[in-house]
């Protein structure tokens, strides 16, 4: 008898979950094997600690309360030449590296491929990593400096990234500091605990949630490459914000002043009931507390100066110290449950689409680290020149209006070079990032139309 499906056979039956291998004699020897070692890969402790300690109401009652945030545009002109220096000495010093977390399924956008090579409909017609990349290379050039830019995919959409990266020559990017990882995935579990099949040879496994970056950091030796080169600071950021700059001078150089182990960037939310998480303290420690979970009572509440008390939203754009993520590289944090509809093969063997939700998904969010720092940095910038997400097809946070964003912070920093806005007038501007990364160096006469 194959030991390994005793092992498995034997592991499912300690834990409740036979039900993985109930389509076992009926597959291929090829697909039984590539079940049998799926289950032999779960980690079923993982699993149950999931299901013992799903969060309760009582979880929720912190203690909330405001976190400073330094606002960029109060610092005075020489504290921000001090600041975009710094950002620049720690740059050429090689001490920077770039991570996007590009893992995710992007369900509600709904393009074929990884969110990435999504083309949000430029003129140039740029996928969001060519952005990104350009952003990068403009940066490494005037720095004289490599930037290792690691891009941390999920077993889903890995193949496909690399070879877009490799059909687009890395658009331009040297290969050697490019750095793909896989993160891991989670099975999806219906409401009785019972994992669910998405084939009869195939469990439903979806990734685990961007907070798995440190732990896959580790494994996958990010980590030690990281270090190797001596990179000190590691610049977080989503996939999908086709404003994104990455490595920001101006936020390294902010981060490394206050040496806080994490520092954050945030925009004001624009009403109180806005769908972003909060950064404040929860419990005395920095933390981001998601939209859904601000409690009503507290979502009004302003402070002296008339402003929201839970004002700083979230942008998923982080500096991380190196030895902050190698400490907490195995901390646990906790998986947060979101109730959704996922596809299922029933007992019969028939593949069902629920039509309500029917089952749990499990992901650990990259900022319950944040608990984990003694302090935070936090600095305030404005929402035009930093945040245009493109998460849905149509409507908020579409690709409409990411390029609508572009377009009008692009021709914003032409005028500010001085190009007569009559020459700008219905036109769509889009600046290519090799030329400027944040507005400067726009030589109006050197503008071609
Ligand atoms: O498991 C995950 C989940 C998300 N992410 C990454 O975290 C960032 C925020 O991810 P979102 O929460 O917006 O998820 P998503 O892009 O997968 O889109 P939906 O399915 O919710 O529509 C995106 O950059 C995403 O790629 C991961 O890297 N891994």
């Amino acid at each position: 008898m194959d030991s390994k499906w005793e092992q498995a056979t034997a592991l499912l039956a300690q834990h409740g979950q036979e039900q993985l291998l109930q389509f076992y004699p009926q597959l291929s020897a090829a697909s039984q094997a590539k079940l049998v070692d799926t289950i032999l890969n779960l980690d079923f402790n993982k699993i149950n600690n999931m299901l013992n300690n799903r969060p309760t109401a009582a979880d929720h009652m912190e203690a909330l309360d405001s976190i400073h945030a330094w606002d960029w545009d109060e610092f005075d002109v020489l504290e921000q030449e001090q600041f975009t220096q710094k950002g620049w000495e720690l740059l050429r010093k090689g001490k920077v590296g770039a991570l996007v977390v590009a893992g995710g399924q992007g369900s509600r956008l709904g393009h074929e491929g990884p969110k990435g090579t999504y083309d949000i409909g430029l003129p140039s017609h740029k996928s969001l990593f060519q952005l990104q990349a350009e952003r990068l290379i403009n940066l490494s050039k005037r720095a004289g400096t490599a930037i290792p830019w690691y891009v941390m995919t999920s077993p889903d959409n890995h193949r496909e990234t690399v070879h877009f990266f490799n059909n687009h020559d890395f658009f331009g990017y040297a290969q050697e500091d490019c750095f793909f990882f896989e993160q891991g995935v989670m099975p999806a579990l219906d409401e009785s605990g019972k994992i669910l099949m998405a084939a009869e040879d195939e469990i439903s496994l979806a990734p685990s949630g961007n907070g798995d970056c440190f732990a896959a950091l580790k494994r996958s030796g990010a980590l030690d490459d990281l270090k190797r080169r001596g990179v000190e600071w590691l610049f977080y950021y989503n996939v999908d914000n086709a404003l994104i700059k990455v490595a920001d001078p101006v936020f390294i150089g902010v981060a490394s002043h206050f040496n806080n182990p994490v520092a954050t960037k945030v925009i004001e939310k624009v009403e109180p009931e806005e769908k972003v998480g909060v950064v404040c303290l929860k419990n005395g420690h920095p933390a981001v507390v998601e939209y859904n979970e601000l409690p009503e009572s507290i979502m009004y509440d302003r402070d002296d100066q008339g402003k929201l008390k839970y004002r700083l939203a979230n942008l998923s754009i982080q500096l991380f110290r190196t030895d902050f993520i190698e400490k907490h590289a195995q901390t646990e944090i906790p998986y947060h449950v979101a109730h959704k509809k996922i596809p299922y093969v029933n007992s019969e063997g028939a593949l069902t689409a629920p039509d309500k939700p029917n089952a749990y998904k499990f992901e650990r969010h990259h900022f319950d680290f944040f608990p984990l720092a003694d302090n935070l940095t936090v600095l305030l910038m404005k929402r035009d020149a930093e945040f245009a997400p493109v998460k849905n097809k149509e409507g908020v946070d579409s690709p409409f209006t990411a390029r609508k964003m572009l377009f009008e912070l692009h021709r914003s920093w032409l005028l500010a070079a001085g190009v007569p806005p009559e020459r700008l007038a219905t036109r769509e501007i889009e600046v290519s990032p090799l030329v400027s990364y944040a507005g400067e160096g726009l030589d109006p006469l050197g503008v071609n139309f």
